[in-house]
């Protein structure tokens, strides 16, 4: 038995790991951390704040040994493998009772069963969302924790200490049953590259199309982050354009290469979305367009054929910057809307019960998808949890309408200029489908119905029906 017994467990040291570590430390708790390689362990202790609780180990045993019962281990390291390797590694070291948490970005499908093997052997196996990046993880994170409510219960007090704040609240809620948690921080990410993509549509349109530089657009952002598009998202994209290479002395923007990584979990959110299914076109488009973005030699060469010129919007300057603040605002709007319609309803198919209203409310602060925006969506959900689409909130909807016509204005340029702004228009496809009353589907359900048999409904009698279309 070590002599000295630690608070919390940590393994995988890395950006989010050491970060998180050091918040919670900083937050009066000892804390014991583990990595497989060395010397991150041996860094960690010289980098905590003074006079605070931290301990690097070197082998899973001591960890173990180090730690309070029930022993509460947070995982940070890469999704899949890595963590069944961690998780195997340290099941014969724990004792009935003790709580595993998988901060990480894992698939909610790898959660439950995890769940589900270790629930067996005693073992709590609770799969918690983390949002804030780096800084975040250090200064306090958005933190979207599901599964085991007792084990969540010995876990609430440091996460809600660690959690940012918002209006004294904490950034952080019980987000239900099983892997509610890793399935919210999933769509989170989801929504994540809808407006990412958004803003770097409307960059586009600014910088090629109206011919905006880096130092007028930084303007543009900053303006727009002072006022209705306040958020994460839109701050980072004011300094990103301030910053110089060094390398240059040119704007660093300039000189990143246009292939978008991705680590997975906006695909997730497509491909979970497909399955219920729910639609959510918007972060569909994003996770191809980052795809599309890597076919760069095959870009280059179409470029080549097909010579696209770009033309120069040829608007009032003043008034298209105007519109396009609130074409990106309506079409932010969009994105939260397909993302939070795909919670409620996988939360209702995966009997999760997240509990929406929280959702939006720990999104308010923290994490990279928070906006003031977020305030409005929780007030829709306080007046009802049960909300299937936040498009129908009486508030929201005069909001959105108040924003058609400029989206519909920078649109109309894009096409004229030849900008593709794919993920700005499925926004306003999805609106507007979504607003029809009465879709074109009917000649697809008679066109299904013609060649394969595939029957269908009439609007003017209940029924299954079948024709003869050729006769
Ligand atoms: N970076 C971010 O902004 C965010 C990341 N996340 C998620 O958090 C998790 C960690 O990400 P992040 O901190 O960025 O990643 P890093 O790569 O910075 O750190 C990962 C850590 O895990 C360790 N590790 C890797 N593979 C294994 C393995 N097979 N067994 C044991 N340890 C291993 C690494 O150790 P070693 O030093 O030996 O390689 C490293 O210390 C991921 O799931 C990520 O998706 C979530 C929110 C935000
Ligand atoms: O979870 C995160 C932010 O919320 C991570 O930064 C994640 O890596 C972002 O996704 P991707 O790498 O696919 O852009």
């Amino acid at each position: 038995m070590a002599d000295k017994l630690f608070d919390l467990g940590m393994i995988g040291i890395g950006v989010m790991g050491k970060n998180l570590l050091y918040n919670m430390a900083d937050h009066g708790f000892s804390v014991v951390g583990y990595n497989r390689s060395p010397e991150k362990t041996a860094a960690l202790e010289q980098g905590a704040t003074p006079n605070t609780d931290v301990k690097g180990v070197n082998t899973m045993e001591d960890l173990v040994k180090m730690l309070k019962a029930p022993r509460k281990i947070t995982l940070l390291v890469p999704a899949g493998k890595p963590v069944d390797d961690v998780v195997g590694s340290l099941l014969p070291l724990l004792e009935k009772g003790d709580i595993i948490i998988d901060a990480g970005n894992s698939h909610y499908t790898d959660t439950l069963r995890r769940v589900t093997e270790l629930q067996p052997k005693g073992i709590h196996f609770m799969g918690m969302g983390v949002s804030g990046g780096e800084s975040g993880a250090r200064l306090g994170p958005s933190i979207m924790p599901g599964g085991d409510r007792e084990a969540y219960q010995h876990v609430k007090a440091v996460l809600e200490a660690v959690s940012a704040k918002v209006n004294g609240e904490p950034c952080t809620a019980y987000m239900g049953k099983d892997a509610a948690g890793h399935y919210v921080k999933m769509v989170h990410n989801g929504i994540e590259y809808a407006i990412m993509q958004m803003i770097s549509e409307i960059y586009d349109l600014l910088h090629r199309g109206l011919g905006l530089d880096n130092d007028e657009l930084h303007e543009v952002f900053k303006t727009w982050n002072e006022g209705e598009l306040q958020s994460f998202l839109v701050e980072i994209t004011r300094d990103i354009f301030l910053k110089k290479d060094d390398k240059t002395g040119n704007r660093l923007v300039d000189m990143v290469l246009d292939k978008a990584g991705a680590k997975g979990t906006g695909k997730w959110t497509s491909q979970d979305a497909m399955d219920l299914p729910v639609a959510i076109p918007s972060i569909d488009i994003a996770v191809s367009l980052r795809t599309l973005s890597a076919f760069k030699e095959e870009r280059v060469k179409a470029a080549a054929i097909y010579k696209p010129v770009i033309e120069k919007i040829k608007a009032d300057k003043k008034q298209f910057i105007q519109e396009a603040g609130e074409g990106l605002f309506f079409c932010t709007i969009i994105a939260y809307a397909q993302g939070l319609a795909l919670l409620h309803n996988a939360s209702e198919e995966l009997k999760m019960d997240i509990p929406m209203q929280d959702v939006v409310k720990i999104w308010r602060g923290g994490c990279i998808i928070r906006s003031s925006l977020l305030e409005q969506f929780y007030q829709a959900y306080r007046k009802n949890p049960q909300l299937p689409n936040i498009l129908l909130d009486d508030q929201l909807s005069g909001l959105v309408q108040s924003k058609l016509p400029a989206i519909r204005a920078i649109l109309a340029q894009a096409i004229r200029s030849g900008i593709p702004a794919a993920g700005l228009k499925s926004a306003l496809a999805y609106f507007e489908a979504y607003t029809t009353e009465r879709m074109p589907t009917n000649l697809i359900q008679a066109q299904r119905d013609y060649f394969g048999a595939h029957t269908y409904q009439r609007i003017d009698e209940e029924g299954i029906f079948h024709s003869e279309w050729d006769q």
